[in-house]
């Protein structure tokens, strides 16, 4: 039994207009032991939001089974509406999609810590620790820079004291000076409320970075994945090769071009 989140070939299916099916994603199996930072990349349109939403209840399953220690994610509670298992919280590429622009900080900080009462640190601390100053809590999202507004919503994820954060391309629309910054500050914050982290990127160095270990997705299907050092210096697919092999070498960093035909 694993202690963590498990994905057994785990597949999700969407209906298209007129009827067609898209297999979004495709017999994926995946493990994220507590306290672990996994990396997920891949070109856009692979799958990785829909695998998030999936681990996050969002999405029905087609086929497979996805487990919190090895229970499953989701189970019948009152009035036999689902409920999550697992403790998942998700920063989005936008703060504003997690954050409520009427009202102040402190306000929905309270608000996150009031889902899960006792497991997240007081509005003060968790400011603290995204480093904003307490006087932040009086202010709203629009009276911030796009980096702080992240870092707001990173308090956010982690007030409710959640056992995993996933960041769906939490750095993409921040300035390259401070993609880094926030994905390590996402991990450390992530670890120290003793969650894991999801981290999915299309950015390869930060990727590398912070996590413990790489997961590519291609075309609905992971096609390789093993801790981040083995990847980045050996991988085994011709499609992680080329992946790594199209990060602009001036810096190291930069989006990823469309590899599929
Ligand atoms: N609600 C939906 N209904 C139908 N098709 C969808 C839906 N959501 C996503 N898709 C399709 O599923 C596939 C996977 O999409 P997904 O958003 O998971 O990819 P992604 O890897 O996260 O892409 P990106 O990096 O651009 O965010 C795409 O072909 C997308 O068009």
């Amino acid at each position: 039994m694993s202690d963590g989140l498990a994905l057994d070939n785990v597949s999700v299916t969407y209906r298209q207009p007129g009827g067609r099916r898209l297999r979004a994603v495709h017999d994926v199996s995946l493990a994220i032991e507590p306290g672990e930072v996994v990396g997920l990349v891949g070109e856009s349109g692979c799958g990785k939001s829909t695998l998030a939403r999936a681990i996050c209840g969002l999405e029905s399953l087609s086929s497979g089974t996805a487990s919190f220690e090895g229970h499953p994610i989701t189970r019948l509670g009152l009035r036999r509406r689902p409920t999550p298992l697992l403790r998942a919280q998700m920063v989005f590429q936008n703060p504003y999609a997690s954050l409520n622009p009427r009202r102040r900080i402190g306000a929905q900080l309270e608000d996150g810590r009031r889902i899960h009462p006792g497991r997240a640190p007081s509005v003060v601390e968790l400011l603290d620790q995204v480093g904003l100053e307490s006087s932040a809590a009086q202010r709203f999202p629009h009276e911030f820079s796009g980096g702080q507004r992240q870092r707001i919503a990173i308090a956010r994820a982690v007030a409710t004291g959640p056992d995993l954060l996933i960041g769906d391309e939490p750095i993409a629309s921040l300035d390259a000076s401070l993609q880094a910054r926030i994905a390590t500050l996402m991990r450390s914050v992530a670890l120290d409320a003793g969650a894991s982290l999801l981290f999915i990127s299309h950015d390869l160095s930060v990727v590398r970075l912070i996590a413990d270990r790489m997961v590519v997705m291609r075309a609905g299907e992971i096609v390789e994945a093993g801790p981040t050092e083995q990847v980045w210096s050996g991988p085994q697919q011709a499609y992680t090769k080329r992946l790594l092999a199209a990060i602009p070498k001036a810096d190291g960093r930069g989006e990823l071009p469309q590899l599929l035909p």
